[in-house]
Parts: C-alpha cells; structure tokens; sequence
C-alpha cells in the first residue's frame, strides 16, 4: 500500500454532525484537504455566521474557515451524498444523533465519530452503542487523539488515530484526515482507543486541581504516570491492546489534556483547586466538559471489573463536591505504599 502522504486524496463527502469547536475544526480541515464537508450544527446563528462569515463566532471566535465549508442545520442536506459520516457531537447527545442520522445514511456510508466517552447512565461503550444503534453491517470507527481543535483549526500540526474492526474503513477515514499538517494513523482497537480518549479527561481534571492547588511540577509528573497506569490496568482488565494507551489514543492525549491550559478539563480542574466551585468553572468555560459525566461512568466500569483507581475516584468523588480537593489529596498520599508494577495488575 503507497504511504498516505502520496497518495492523491480522492475528493470525498463527508457529513459532519455537531458544529461545536471540534466539528468545526474537523470540518474545516478535511475542505483544506481537498474533501467536501457538510458541516451540520442546530444553532441556526451559528450555522449563518460559518455560511456569511466563515467563522464560528461561538465556538472558535477569530478562526477563519474555508469558504468552500458548508454547513446548514438541515440533517438531510448534510447527509445527502455523503460517502462517510463524522459524528462530532458530545458524548450526551451521541445516540439521539445516530438515531436521528440513521434514516438518512447513504447504504454505504460507514460512520466514525470523535465523540470521547461513554454513554451516559448505561456507561456503555460509544462503539457497542453505535452498533446497537445503527447495525452490525455499518462500518464504524474512532477518530481520536491529542488534538485541540483551536489548533487544529488554525492548521497547527496534530498527530491523530482512526481504530476500527474494519480496515479499510480506518483507512478511508484516516485519508480524509490525513494533510500536510495533520498525521492520521490507524489502528483496530476500538475499546482501547475510546478508554485512553475519555480516561484522559478525568485524569485532566487531577492534574489541573493539583496545579490550581499550585503542588508543584512533581506532583503534576506524579499524577500523570500514575494515570497512566491506571489507564492501562483498566484496558486489560476490559480487553484493550496496552499499546493502543502508549500511543496516540492514550499517553499522547493524557499529556495534551493535563499539560495544555486549551483543555476544558484540565481547567475545570485548575477552578476546583483555586477553590471555585464547579458550577461557576462549567459555567465560565462555556462548552462541553466531557470529565463531568464521564468519571461516573469510568467507575461503574472499573467496579464492573473489580479495578481499583485510586485518582479517578478522587476525582469522581470531588465532582459530586462529596470530597474537598485537599481532602482528595490527603486520601492519595496516605495510600499504602506498594511496588510500582504489581504482579497483579488489577490491584
Ligand atoms: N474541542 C476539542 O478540542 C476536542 C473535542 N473532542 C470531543 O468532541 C466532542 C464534541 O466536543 P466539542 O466540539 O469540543 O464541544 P463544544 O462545546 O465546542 O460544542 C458542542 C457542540 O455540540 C452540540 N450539541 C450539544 N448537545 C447536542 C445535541 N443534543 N444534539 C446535537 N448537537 C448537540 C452543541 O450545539 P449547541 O451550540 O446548539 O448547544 C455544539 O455545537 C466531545 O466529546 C469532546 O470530548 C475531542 C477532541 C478534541
Ligand atoms: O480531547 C481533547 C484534546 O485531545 C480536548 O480536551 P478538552 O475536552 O479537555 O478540552
């Protein structure tokens, strides 16, 4: 197979549903690829501004987008003719999104989405609900990775992973993604890539506490490697491949979202450790920040798995406000000293 990076990118039509920061960006960089995208949003003035002014004035204030993006808030005109859906909405409103897309899938349109999460309350897998949602039939696949979409939007290099069961498709994806500032690589491990994308949000939140509590750099190191691993003793316990949390879909994105003040996460997490409270911090950040529901999800599946993580539990518990961030603090370092790899890994 030629290398992606020589091969002509073949215009293709893609479908983008959630015109949030992230959509947008996505959006905005597979036109400059040469793609098509139809960007679909439901906020009508938000749609009108990236039409007129080729900026959206709510989510990515100042970025100038390509003239060539469409977008509408007509599902069926974003949807019609598309050979690839991109679902780009929160994790909240990922399966009433694949509901209400599904009557209007071109039968061999596959469906990726760069959703990070779980699904709400069931805390179920966004790949088992899209299966369940759109059929066993329907290639699917996961974009994820280190990638703020400011940066993204601004045609700043990120480095990317598409995983899905189903090779081809990954690579169809990826080829849309893949330009000369942005690197899309693939994988076949969906479980591990979307474990590592939402994982890193809860971490995200420890480490901005630590450092709004200004901890120091060492704790900051700490909390990371430490994420890390319980990263990695999740993803065995639930099949996932140990690579795929070393890769991009893991270590790259943990490091991102706990070192970069871009992250909503990791702000939501500085907030708590000046003292705010997390209604004000959501408030003030004013877009999606996926660690609020996620951490509970997190926990019902390492209670499921008999996994113990210490820091996302502290970090679960102190969203619900049911434990003070320096009380959090005292609970981790009042742990039981133990060797860094136990045998058991689940331990
Ligand atoms: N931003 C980033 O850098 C990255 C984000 N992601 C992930 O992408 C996903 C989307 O986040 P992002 O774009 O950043 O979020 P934003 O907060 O920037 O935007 C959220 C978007 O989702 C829309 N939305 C909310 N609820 C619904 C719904 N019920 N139906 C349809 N649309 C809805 C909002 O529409 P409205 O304005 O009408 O409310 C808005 O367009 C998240 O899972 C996030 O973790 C992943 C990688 C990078
Ligand atoms: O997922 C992201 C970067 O990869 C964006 O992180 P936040 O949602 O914390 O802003």
């Amino acid at each position: 197979m030629p290398e992606l990076a020589d091969t002509p990118l073949a215009p293709r039509r893609v479908a983008v549903l959630g015109a949030g920061s992230w959509g947008t960006a996505l959006a905005a960089l597979i036109v400059r690829n040469g793609g098509q995208a139809a960007l679909w949003g439901r906020d009508a003035a938000v749609i009108a501004g990236i039409e007129s002014n080729h900026e959206n004035a709510r989510y990515l204030p100042g970025v100038a987008l390509p003239e060539s993006l469409r977008a509408t808030i007509d599902l069926a005109e974003a949807m019609a003719g598309a050979d690839l859906v991109l679902v780009v909405v929160p994790s909240h409103a990922f399966a009433e999104t694949l509901r209400a897309l599904a009557p209007f899938r071109p039968a061999h349109a596959g469906v990726a989405w760069a959703t990070k999460g779980f699904e709400p309350g069931s805390g179920r897998f966004l790949h088992e609900v899209a299966a369940e949602v759109l059929g066993a039939d329907v290639p699917l696949a996961v974009v994820t990775g280190p990638s703020f979409a400011r940066e993204v939007a601004q045609g700043l290099p990120t480095a990317l992973t598409v995983h899905s069961d189903d090779a081809p498709f990954a690579q169809v994806v990826a080829e849309v993604l893949h330009g000369p500032a942005f690197r899309a690589y693939t994988g076949d491990d969906m479980l591990g890539a979307e474990l590592g994308g939402a994982m890193k949000n809860v971490l995200a939140v420890a480490t901005g506490v630590a450092d709004g509590m200004q901890l120091g750099l060492n704790a900051r190191a700490g909390l990371i490697t430490r994420g890390l691993n319980e990263m990695l003793r999740l993803n065995q316990a639930l099949g996932g491949k140990a690579e795929t949390l070393m890769g991009l879909a893991g270590l790259g994105d943990l490091v991102l979202t706990c070192t970069g003040d871009l992250s909503r996460n990791r702000r939501l997490g500085l907030a708590l450790g000046r003292g705010q409270s997390i209604e004000d911090a959501v408030r003030e950040i004013g877009q999606v920040v996926e660690s609020v529901q996620t951490a509970d999800e997190v926990m019902r599946q390492a209670e499921r798995a008999g996994v113990e993580l210490p820091i996302s539990s502290a970090v679960r518990a102190v969203l619900h406000g049911e434990l003070k961030p320096t009380d959090g603090l005292r609970q981790l370092l009042a742990r039981q000293q133990k060797p860094e790899y136990p045998t058991d890994l689940l331990g």
